[in-house]
């Protein structure tokens, strides 16, 4: 920002007493400046043609400037002696002249041009010209005329310096120097200001917000936006890069404000690099239908470590467990079912990698088995069936295969990608084909995690113990969990004191995959909560208090659950596009039934998609899988089961019962359309010809009309059509036949209308008479 300087460049000439000519030639040969004896010269020009003068008389010599200007001199003296009081020497006073402010004469008022140069330099060295350069030269002059120079030395040495002080003497002009001292010394700090001001912008700011923050107003960054190409106004929001633009180009100095969240302070949240990562453990569940074997496999398999010759001993239950196969470990959750599955799912973390799914041979494929399926799905895991009980006489493993391909689950052996395994809990036939399947699926899913970071990972289940305390099974999934590390869990917070493994050996440490059982936690945690071990622990503490606080909240304040109430402002807020929904019915063909009715009634804006549908009643493993996909469970002809009302109640699922297909249909329909914005069609009443036009003064202009076709009712709204062109749509005010109010006029007969605000009816103007009928797809 250029400042300007309120110099004429007629008082600039008269200073250096040369011609405006001559200045204003300089100027345009050197500059490319026009300018005019009236135009104020700018700061910077100033200095320029302050610096060209300066050397020209630098150039030309003293003593020959002392020997060529003999009566200048004289008048100098004299002021020079009337101002101080003493006699200065003349060459350097004369020197200094030309380049030292201040020989003001009271008495005689010197001659104009001799205080104009005085007062230009005062004022130039004020402003940002560069002092020393200016000092310096004189020091060169100076001493070269140091031997004539016989004032008397200056305290800052024989040489007087331009010190924007030394200007005591020219008093006529002290109060003009001084506004004008001030107003510079004004303008340079405001300057240095600009240059040093700082400014943090964050992401997004407002433009006033900006000029505020920039200290300068609310224009000057809408004029530097503008020259950005970008029209905003005050209370536009523009983006950090524009702002730093625009920050930058008013001198200021930008600073990325960003906000940081606690998580973001406490957990390592970048990306790992590929280089980092490194194979980990599969993490498999075992799912499927009650009493077809989940338990027997999980110690079939847990036995295997020791025929394998692992390290037996005591087995502890700790929630999980690793076998090694082959050489590589495989994590099991020990969790028959899918509770813990759901939970976690439900708070975001799928921690399986694979799921067994166990389908006893001689039962086939029953209603849990279709929800471990389903379950299964939902979370992107990948199926590994294992055909139990393959020992007994009645098993039928093609039969389940069969029943598995209506689940899209092809068996490998038929074309398709789903691995089955024969096995037998019982003789533990298979078990290790089993656990070689799984080892084949996790090998192509190329399971990696980083192992040199902060631990990662999650609770499978936690209890309180008399003796330890708080004691939690985490899964690690990726990083290290080491001894001593702090970690959060939920709202619990702790060191890790001691950590076991699954046969309760202690460990130092636990990479990816691994299942550790540790104490330490302040609380129990509860199953699913995510952890993380962290290196504040106050800020750790921080975090849990914060969560501990948001629970409350949330437990006060509904939980936004998909209700048929709620779908459609969900739907309106664009918070949902699919609606899902959990069915239950007496017998499968009611299932199916009501299944495919639902989801044909999806629409533009919302997709219905049955994510489970079963026969039975309503029980706790719907509520759980309701509740992690956030779906709605329909019921027909079925009741829940007092543990899934109790777990719906508290999970807020919505249960909905019906004993008519077309009830539960119609009910969902109106959920997806009730909140859609209504939308209105117009329907046409009739028509009716203007044949005479009426000014009554109490009713003002009534048209005498002849309906042609239809009706003309009072609550209809008219369009008043001449020579076919619309030229109003108004309101019926009065509607009459003769003398009485009418609701409606039927084809044929004449009636007087009055239009509520347009008066200027002619003869021949038709009125169409419609109304606005509001409609849903
Ligand atoms: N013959 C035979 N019986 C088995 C086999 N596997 C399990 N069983 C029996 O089937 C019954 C149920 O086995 P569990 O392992 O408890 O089945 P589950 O799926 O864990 O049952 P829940 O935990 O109740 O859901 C038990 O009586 C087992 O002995 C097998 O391979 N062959």
């Amino acid at each position: 920002m250029s400042v300007v300087i309120k110099y004429k460049l007629s008082d600039v000439a008269k200073d250096l007493n040369v011609q405006n000519k001559e200045l204003i030639d300089f100027l345009y040969q050197t500059l490319g400046e026009s300018k005019k004896h009236t135009s104020p010269l700018t700061e910077a020009e100033l200095n320029h043609v302050f610096e060209h003068y300066t050397q020209k008389n630098s150039e030309a010599s003293l003593d020959a400037y002392l020997a060529s200007a003999p009566a200048p001199k004289v008048a100098e003296k004299d002021i020079l002696k009337k101002a101080d009081g003493t006699v200065v020497a003349a060459g350097p006073a004369k020197r200094k002249e030309r380049i030292r402010p201040a020989k003001p004469e009271k008495e005689n008022k010197p001659a104009p041009e001799k205080r104009e140069v005085v007062t230009v330099t005062v004022d130039t060295r004020i402003t940002d010209v560069n002092l020393d350069k200016f000092n310096e030269k004189y020091t060169e002059l100076a001493s070269t005329k140091n031997v004539e120079n016989r004032r008397k030395p200056t305290p800052a040495g024989n040489k007087q310096k331009f010190s924007g002080r030394n200007n005591r003497r020219q008093q006529p002009f002290q109060k003009k120097r001084e506004t004008e001292a001030e107003r510079l010394q004004r303008i340079q700090l405001e300057k240095a200001r600009k240059a040093q001001l700082k400014v943090s912008i964050p992401d997004e700011i407002t433009v006033g917000e900006l000029a505020s923050r920039l200290k300068v107003n609310v224009a000057q960054v809408i004029k530097k936006l503008m020259g950005l190409g970008i029209m905003a106004a005050i209370s536009e929001v523009v983006d950090f890069d524009t702002a730093s633009l625009v920050a930058e180009e008013l001198g200021a100095k930008v600073e990325h404000e960003v906000h940081v969240t606690i998580e973001e302070r406490l957990f390592e949240v970048d990306e790992d690099k590929d280089e980092d990562l490194e194979e980990r453990p599969p993490v498999v569940v075992v799912m499927g239908h009650v009493d077809h074997g989940k338990t027997s496999i999980l110690d079939a398999i847990r036995k295997t470590r020791v025929t394998a010759g692992e390290a037996g001993g005591i087995t502890q239950h700790i929630g999980a467990y690793q076998v090694t196969m082959n050489g590589k470990p495989i994590t099991f959750l020990d969790t028959p079912g899918h509770e813990a599955f759901t939970s976690m799912r439900a708070r975001g973390a799928n921690l399986t990698d694979i799921a067994v799914l166990v389908v006893a041979a001689d039962d086939g494929i029953m209603p849990q088995t279709v929800e471990s399926i389903n379950h299964a799905k939902a979370a992107n895991t990948t199926i590994i069936v294992a055909i139990n009980k393959m020992d007994k006489p009645t098993a039928n493993p093609n039969h389940v295969m069969e029943q598995l391909t209506q689940y899209e689950l092809v068996p490998e052996e038929w074309g398709g990608d789903t691995i089955c395994v024969p096995v037998s809990a019982l003789t533990g036939q298979g078990i290790e084909d089993l656990l070689e399947s799984i080892n084949l699926v996790a090998e192509v899913k190329e399971l990696k995690a980083n192992p040199h970071r902060r631990a990662k990972g999650a609770v499978i289940e936690a209890r309180l113990d008399k003796g330890q305390g708080p004691v939690a099974t985490i899964l690690v999934q990726k990083g290290t969990l080491h001894q001593g590390d702090v970690v959060i869990a939920g709202t619990s917070v702790g060191r890790v004191r001691v950590m076991r493994d699954d046969q309760g050996a202690i460990l130092k440490e636990a990479g990816p995959s691994m299942p550790v059982e540790i104490t330490g936690l302040t609380e129990v945690p509860a199953a699913g909560d995510l952890f993380d071990a962290v290196e504040d622990e106050k800020l750790a503490r921080e975090l849990a208090d914060r969560r501990a606080a948001e629970q409350k909240e949330q437990q006060f304040s509904a939980y936004k659950k998909v209700t048929l109430d709620n779908l459609f402002s969900q739907i309106a807020e664009g918070e949902r596009k699919e609606l899902a929904i959990i069915v239950k019915a007496d017998v499968q063909g009611s299932a199916e039934a009501v299944k495919q009715s639902l989801e044909k009634i999806s629409n533009d804006e919302v997709r219905v998609r049955v994510i489970h549908a079963g026969v039975g009643a309503i029980n706790k493993s719907d509520v759980m899988l309701a509740n992690a996909g956030n779906a709605i469970i329909i019921g027909f002809n079925v009741r829940p089961d007092p543990v899934a009302k109790e777990e719906a109640a508290q999970a807020e699922v919505e249960l909905r019962m019906y004993r008519v297909i077309y009830d539960a249909i119609n009910d969902v329909t109106d959920a997806m359309k009730g909140m859609l914005a209504p939308k209105f069609r117009e329907v046409e009443l009739g028509r009716a010809e203007v044949r005479s036009v009426f000014k009554i003064s109490s009713a003002g202009t009534i048209a005498g009309c002849y309906v042609l076709e239809g009706k003309v009712t009072r609550a209809a709204k008219i369009r008043l059509v001449r020579d076919g062109i619309v030229i109003t749509e108004d309101e019926i005010d009065s509607l009459r036949r003769f003398k009485d109010d009418v609701k409606e006029v039927a084809q044929g007969y004449e009636c007087g209308i009055g239009l509520d605000k347009f008066s200027d009816i002619k003869e021949g103007d038709i009125f169409e008479a419609f109304i606005m009928e509001e409609y849903r797809d």
